[in-house]
């Protein structure tokens, strides 16, 4: 012991009583430096610990109770929300949620369940990493829609109260001028994949503030299962290489505003260049620490969304999900509902094509879908403006037509002409049923976040829809968002339609032996193997090409007696399969480009010469299992 400890002398009492439980306080972690707590009222414990293994001691652990000194002191800062709770505020968090969880087993009907199993697993993933991935990947179809969407959406909406370890680490307004010190709280020296969000849009239920950290959580589970990215790594340490990060710059949510119990800043959100300053903070220390993580950003509101992805892609690793991901996986649903009318996907161009909802999901897929249509008609000028007149685009203003007054910048280019629209019926700010009435579109797609909004009238209007088989794409989240449910959509629009969700639903039994494939349309599909790609590819930046290359192979995964079914995607146990095939394409596509850099012991010279079957291989090597190690005690 030094000096300083001796001075802080243990009393026998507490020594006896902590030697007794842990063994040898001398012995755990002798190379830590010291630190130690202030109690009220009482001498402070030395400890010898630090960090996350602070926080996972149930001896040491106050959680949310840990003031700001010792969050300082003791490596915590960012390794829990940034609201300092009293212990009678704790403890009155834990039985509103008890109580809530009795309350709602009594009334609802599978809410209680879904929520009951999520805590049963993330229990699970507290006390055994590895076996939490096994069943997760052995019992994807089951447990995807648990730890994923659409479960997670509830569970970031009640999550002040689910909270219990902290998972990932936060990064709010107050910590400006902190983050690079705090990024080194994270027991890590390397990190491959962080999913960060702002909390801003969490799927279709809004501004959730801290409380949206569980869908960067649920995405990391999936690249996890999916992707094979490898958790953890144990060599002299812990290393966690998947780190969900929830920055916090408050939020616009009134009621958690108001809620005492709520675990984030209690603050509006900052704004404009204060905003900026904050992410900037943020992408600045995480890739000075870990300069070959690949940073996923997620539910960020439309606003910001499109602005961060232009203000970081060309100089970090990184992009944007909800973006770029959802485009890429509705375009490969749209060349699946081409190839299921029994046409070749190049006549793609001559789709009409209707999107309700202009945010960031919605622009993300108009933008791929006219290049994608631009492309195969020459990729030229001509080609690009003829293919802007396939696209007919809905807010919650109606159809938006260059008469607006105030057109989103981003949704400015896909304004229909007003004397087009007017000979075909339509104006300024028409309703979605008129425009699905006069349009009679191959597809009616929704990124609205609007539970229902394709209504009786507007699926009565696409029954007379001059394609074979139109195609419905409820794509809003979580279930209660979707735009309709595939009964309704089998029910009034007719057998013959091809149906896809964000959020699963189960196929439709359409009576004679006929099913009615409900697919689930969702990012999922893709953003783990365009992250898994990137990272074994080494690639500096994630191109636009890596990204077609992505929603190509998807396109292309399924089979024509698949497609002619109604079958456009994948079922969620084919996941890793689906992902593995999405990363090769990436990293072809990497190599193509000349952006490779290489990966641990591949090196970019190396990776250029693999040919496909070697690049699967590569990537099978790397794609983890969730089998226990052999553990060996290693003196010092
Ligand atoms: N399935 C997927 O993979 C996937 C991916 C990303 C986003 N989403 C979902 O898409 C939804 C939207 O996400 P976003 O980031 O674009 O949100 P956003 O808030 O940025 O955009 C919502 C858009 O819907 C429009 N809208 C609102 N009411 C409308 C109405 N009555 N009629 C037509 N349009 C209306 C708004 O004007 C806005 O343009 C969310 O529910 C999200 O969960 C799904
Ligand atoms: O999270 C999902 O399930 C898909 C998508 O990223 C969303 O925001 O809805
Ligand atoms: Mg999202």
């Amino acid at each position: 012991m030094g000096n300083f400890s001796r001075q802080m002398a243990l009393s026998s009492a507490l020594l006896k009583r902590l030697q007794s439980r842990r063994g040898a306080l001398n012995t755990v972690n002798s190379g830590a430096a010291r630190s130690f707590t202030t109690t009220e009222g009482h001498r402070p414990t030395i400890i010898h610990k630090r960090s996350l293994d602070i926080l996972h001691d149930p001896w040491f652990n106050k959680g949310t109770a840990f003031s700001m000194t010792e969050r300082d002191r003791l490596d915590l800062r960012g390794l829990l929300p940034p609201n300092v709770m009293s212990p009678e505020q704790q403890i009155e968090r834990f039985m509103a949620d008890l109580k809530r969880l009795e309350k709602s087993a009594r009334d609802g009907p599978s809410d209680p369940y879904s929520l009951a199993k999520w805590r049963i697993l993330n229990r699970l993933h507290d006390r055994n990493e590895t076996m939490y991935y096994k069943v997760l990947i052995d019992n994807i179809a089951e447990y995807a829609p648990i730890v994923y969407t659409p479960t997670v959406g509830l569970v970031c909406q009640k999550y002040s109260g689910l909270f219990r370890r902290p998972r990932g680490m936060y990064f709010s307004a107050q910590d400006r001028g902190e983050m690079m010190s705090m990024v080194y709280n994270w027991p890590a020296e390397q990190v491959d994949m962080i999913v960060v969000t702002d909390g801003s849009r969490i799927l279709g239920l809004g501004d959730l503030g801290v409380q949206g950290i569980g869908i960067a959580i649920g995405k990391l589970d999936l690249y996890v299962a999916a992707a094979g990215i490898n958790p953890q790594r144990c060599a002299f340490d812990l290393f966690v290489l998947v780190l969900p990060v929830m920055i916090d710059v408050g939020t616009n949510n009134e009621e958690l505003l108001k809620d005492p119990l709520y675990l984030g800043l209690q603050e509006h959100r900052l704004d404009g260049e204060e905003y900026l300053e904050v992410i900037d903070e943020f992408m600045e220390a995480v890739f000075t620490r870990w300069p070959h993580v690949i940073v996923q950003f997620e539910d960020f509101q439309s606003k910001w969304a499109f602005n961060l992805l232009q203000r970081y892609r060309k100089e970090y690793r990184m992009f944007n999900d909800d973006v770029q991901g959802t485009a890429g996986v509705a375009l490969a649903g749209l060349l699946g509902a081409v190839r299921a009318q029994g046409r070749p996907m190049i006549d793609f161009p001559k789709m009409k094509i209707v999107v309700a909802g202009a945010g960031s999901a919605g622009i993300g897929v108009l933008n791929a879908a006219r290049k994608t249509m631009s492309r195969m008609l020459g990729d030229t000028e001509i080609a690009f403006e003829s293919a802007r007149s396939q696209f007919w685009v809905v807010d919650a203003n109606g159809l938006i037509t260059e008469a607006r007054e105030k057109i989103d910048p981003d949704a400015r280019s896909f304004a229909r002409r007003v004397k087009e629209i007017e000979r075909q019926g339509l104006r300024e700010g028409a309703s979605l049923a008129e425009v699905v009435r006069q349009v009679k579109p191959d597809v009616l797609l929704g990124l609205s976040a609007v539970g229902g909004l394709f209504s009786k009238e507007v699926l009565e209007a696409l029954k007379e829809s001059t394609s074979t088989r139109p195609a419905i794409f409820a794509m809003s989240n979580p279930t209660k968002n979707a735009e309709c449910t595939p009964e309704e959509a089998f029910s009034i629009v007719g057998d013959h339609i091809i149906f896809g969700s964000g959020s699963p639903f189960s196929n439709i039994d359409l009576g004679n032996g006929n099913i009615g494939h409900c697919n689930q349309a969702n990012n999922m599909f893709l953003f783990p193997g365009i992250g898994l790609g990137t990272l074994l590819s080494g690639s500096k930046i994630i191109s636009d090409g890596m990204l077609q290359a992505a929603a190509e192979c998807l396109a292309e995964y399924m089979t024509e007696e698949e497609v002619h079914k109604g079958i456009i995607y994948p079922s969620i146990s084919r996941i890793r399969d689906i992902t593995k095939e999405v990363a090769a394409a990436v990293i072809t596509e990497a190599i193509e480009e000349d952006l490779v850099e290489g990966y641990r012991e591949m090196d970019a010279r190396e990776l250029q010469k693999l040919n496909q079957d070697e690049i699967r291989t590569y990537i099978q090597n790397n794609m983890w299992n969730p089998d226990y190690t052999k553990l060996v005690y290693k003196k010092d």
